[in-house]
């Protein structure tokens, strides 16, 4: 894996991010330093202690996205958590040990697309072999039974069977050359695509539901739970579907079989210590010094976190993950409770801090325009899956950044949030038009948007609930 320099890092977020030039380079600094570190030998390693970082800033000014995009860049597990999720261990709500739990199953999924992405090809080959077989069955003939065993033991297979699976392998089939030449063809014609729309009716193993942690006992019996199904022959189970999306399924399935579970969890393992990167939101809100009541829970969170940010050893259920890598970022408005409201062992673990700033107008206009995956990009895309083509003129651009500074004074600061609901407005006729009417270009100029929004600002009882 080749890794980035940290201006590299801030070269590519800055594809996606407006200013924060600040946090950019902390994130991109902190990246390095784990990298830096993990190049050492054990001794220093245990001296340099990992340097996690604190963004404070408003809501919806970039500080998650910033996390969120350094994951994808350093091909990292990421999760994001918030704070005042967590409860002091012994008190019902989650732990916090499951965010460690959460970045490990994420990482999980990293691993296994990338064994899976190997192993598609043969696969999709086996995948389409058995729609072929479906499609074109060949001649059912009833299996010679094997003879009895006289000893007086149970027929263990015969039991087994009754587990669900056993009526097909009680049958043969037989494949005569003109089944054999017929799939081939079937085969070619599922490659080409010609097939996609075709139902068919298809056996695929039953997919044993998830669901996310909750607190360590129910995960324990969640585990219990898997390791019996483990034990027990996959059931099979029918549904009809198109072919396209029977070859999904199948291929899915197929590449599970062809990986190494274990080998996944290894590697899953080992990515989310190296790699992983927590982002724990809201810490502001388990910040604070004094001792009355509702106040010696957050410390006892902040006890908690403490030796998961310091390094320490947590279960999961695929092994136990060592900490000490794992890049932590917090994150919180810090408005009211300041970082140095934190108790101090966790201020110390959280020494890299940066500021994001307030968004300005210009900063509206090239966050509508500039990143990647701009809005206002988004849904001339999605619009232009109806034939519609929306542009929109300088001056009708400059208008909703103006509008929604505004806002953002006059209601709630809530930030680029705000430019996601205005353009939601703006758009609303055309969004519910689109479909049925041929409509060509529709340019949306600075009378438009003034025409859309105007009534919405004005009315101040309105404007709290849609912009
Ligand atoms: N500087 C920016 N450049 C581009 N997009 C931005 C920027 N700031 C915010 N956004 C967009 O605004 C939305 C909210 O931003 P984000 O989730 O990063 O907020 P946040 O600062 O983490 O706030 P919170 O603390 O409330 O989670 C996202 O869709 C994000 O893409």
């Amino acid at each position: 894996m080749t890794e980035l320099t940290p201006r590299q890092v801030v070269a590519e977020l800055d594809k996606y991010i407006v200013g924060q030039k600040d946090a950019k380079r902390a994130v991109a600094i902190a990246l390095q330093n784990r990298i830096r570190r993990l190049k050492l030998d054990d001794e220093m390693q245990q001296e340099v202690k990992p340097k996690n970082l604190l963004m404070i800033g408003p809501t919806g000014v970039g500080k998650t996205e910033i996390a969120r995009r350094l994951a994808t860049i350093a091909q990292a597990p990421f999760v994001k958590v918030e704070a005042t999720k967590y409860t002091e261990v012994g008190y019902v709500g989650r732990d916090v040990e499951s965010m460690v739990r959460d970045l490990v199953e994420n990482s999980i999924r990293i691993v296994k697309e990338q064994q899976h992405e190997l192993v598609h090809d043969e696969a999709e080959a086996k995948a389409i072999n058995r729609i072929a077989k479906v499609l074109r069955p060949g001649q059912k003939v009833e299996k010679a039974k094997p003879a009895n065993n006289n000893l007086g033991f149970p027929n263990f297979q015969e039991m087994f069977s009754q587990f669900g699976q056993g009526k097909a392998e009680e049958e043969e089939e037989v494949v005569t050359d003109e089944v054999a030449s017929s799939r081939r063809q079937i085969r070619q014609q599922i490659r080409d695509g010609l097939l996609d729309n075709h139902e068919i009716t298809i056996q695929i193993e039953e997919k044993k539901m998830s669901l996310g942690s909750i607190n360590p006992a129910m995960e324990q019996m969640m585990e219990m739970q898997d390791s019996l199904n483990a034990l027990r022959p996959t059931k099979k189970i029918e549904r009809t579907l198109t072919v396209k999306e029977a070859l999904t399924l199948l291929t899915e399935e197929e590449a599970d079989k062809l990986v190494n579970q274990d080998d996944i969890n290894q590697k899953a393992l080992k990515l989310a210590e190296e790699r992983g990167i927590i982002f724990i939101d809201e810490m502001d809100k388990i910040a604070s010094k004094n001792q009355n009541s509702g106040e010696v829970s957050r410390q006892g969170v902040q006890r908690d976190i403490l030796p998961i940010v310091e390094g320490s050893r947590v279960q999961t259920k695929y092994g136990y993950i060592d900490t000490d890598h794992i890049l932590f970022i917090g994150s919180g408005a810090f408005h009211t409770a300041k970082p140095s409201d934190l108790i101090p062992e966790l201020q110390g673990r959280f020494p890299i801090r940066v500021h994001l700033n307030d968004l300005t107008k210009d900063d509206f206009v090239r966050i509508l325009t500039e990143p990647k995956n701009a809005l206002i990009k988004q849904y001339q895309a999605l619009l232009a899956t109806d034939g519609v083509e929306v542009l929109f003129t300088d001056d009708a651009i400059e208008k909703m950044a103006e509008y929604a500074v505004d806002l953002n004074e006059s209601t709630d600061n809530i930030g680029a949030r705000r430019l996601h609901t205005i353009l939601e407005s703006l758009l609303e006729e055309i969004l519910f038009e689109a479909t049925d009417m041929q409509m060509g270009t529709i340019t949306i100029n600075e009378a438009y948007v003034v025409d859309k929004l105007d009534k919405i600002v004005e009315n101040k009882d309105l404007s709290h609930f849609i912009l």
